[in-house]
């Protein structure tokens, strides 16, 4: 069955992440219009040449267009991948390294998108933290973050390696955080439908240092993330129905958890912990609270939408010169 076709969707940030979610979305997906936004325009321009050579070449029927974010309201779905500029001296930790820079930076971007009806899906660390600060400036009702998903397909395709069994044959789920409060679920991991026994230091460790290796050797993990968005969006539009670990909220809190999505609408499905898992989820919970009542309340140094630098307008603003000129510059192909 042909799939239907997408529409549109948005991508802010055409750094690494949003430069292989835009590659991926151009290489796979079903029909429809990629739309690019980031700080500076002339790097979504081009970034929007680059993948209209790749979609002349591959015949590809995704049609990548440059805009700013205001350009995005009629989008289907929108992914969030901006990275402010700051030095993380964190050794622990370390996603949460960027709250104080991330913050104000996704704040003014769900004013720009305030009341948006689509799916917003947010890779911004810290990723359990800017969803929900999206989801609450914005009032956007299907705001989710990525990050427990990427985790969970390393934990098995760990496993896999570690049992020496095919990585399909693994069922399991890393929950909570994407970051230092990751739970991973061995009590209720399966192999063959089997439950597994897991080494969890192994896997831990294997969890903990991996995106280090990889940024060590590539600058960036982009790849891994990538393929996470994707997966997620296919769930999370109808395309396909499945589970996946995302940051949600769930009975108050906001959590990396397994949604079953039927038809693109979700259900939670906290898998049976035992008690050590429970202990840590609970720990994991009160952390995620905490951090997530620091950086709410961080001041705006200045309102982000007066600065002179920054591309987007305040939603209640006339229509400026530089919404004029972002127009100019879209690319259709
Ligand atoms: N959740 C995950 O699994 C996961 C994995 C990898 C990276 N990340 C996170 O994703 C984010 C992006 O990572 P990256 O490697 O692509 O960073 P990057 O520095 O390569 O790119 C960031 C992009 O954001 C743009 N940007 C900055 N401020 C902006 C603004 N105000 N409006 C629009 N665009 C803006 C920059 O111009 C740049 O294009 C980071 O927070 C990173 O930690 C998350």
């Amino acid at each position: 069955m042909t799939p239907p076709p997408l529409e549109a969707v948005g991508v802010i940030g055409a750094g690494a992440v949003g430069q292989a979610v835009s590659t991926a979305l151009v290489a796979s997906a079903p029909p429809g219009r990629l739309l690019i936004a980031s700080r500076v325009l002339d790097q979504a321009v081009a970034l929007a040449a680059d993948l209209g050579d790749m979609r002349h070449a591959t015949a590809s029927p995704v049609h990548p267009e440059a805009c700013d974010v205001e350009g995005l309201a009629d989008c289907t779905a929108v992914v969030v991948a901006v990275r402010t500029a700051f030095t993380n001296t964190h050794t622990a930790d370390v996603r949460m390294a960027g709250a104080a820079a991330n913050a104000p930076v996704i704040r003014a971007l769900a004013a720009c998108l305030h009341g948006y009806q689509g799916t917003v899906l947010v890779v911004t660390n810290p990723v359990d933290l800017m969803p929900r600060l999206f989801a609450e400036a914005s009032g956007c009702p299907r705001v989710y973050g990525i990050g427990s998903n990427l985790d969970s397909a390393r934990f098995r395709l760990t496993l896999a390696r570690l049992l020496n069994v095919p990585a399909d044959a693994v069922q399991g789920h890393v929950i909570g955080e994407h970051g230092d409060g990751a739970v991973v679920c061995a009590s209720s991991t399966t192999v063959n439908g089997t439950p597994a026994q897991v080494p969890l230091a192994e896997v831990r460790a294997e969890l903990r240092t991996r995106p280090g290796r990889i940024s060590a050797g590539v600058g960036r993990t982009r790849s891994g993330p990538a393929g996470a968005v994707l997966s997620a969006l296919r769930k999370a539009l109808g395309l396909v129905d499945g589970t996946e670990e995302l940051t949600a909220e769930h009975r108050g809190d906001w959590l990396g958890i397994p949604l079953r999505f039927t038809s693109g609408r979700p259900v939670a499905c906290l898998p049976a912990l035992n008690a050590d898992e429970d202990a840590q989820l609970a720990a994991t919970l009160t952390k995620l609270r905490g951090a997530y009542g620091r950086s709410a309340v961080l001041p705006h140094p200045q309102p982000l939408w007066r600065r002179r630098e920054y591309p987007y307008r305040h939603p209640a603003a006339g229509r400026g010169r530089e919404r004029d000129r972002a127009q100019q510059h879209r690319l259709r192909h």
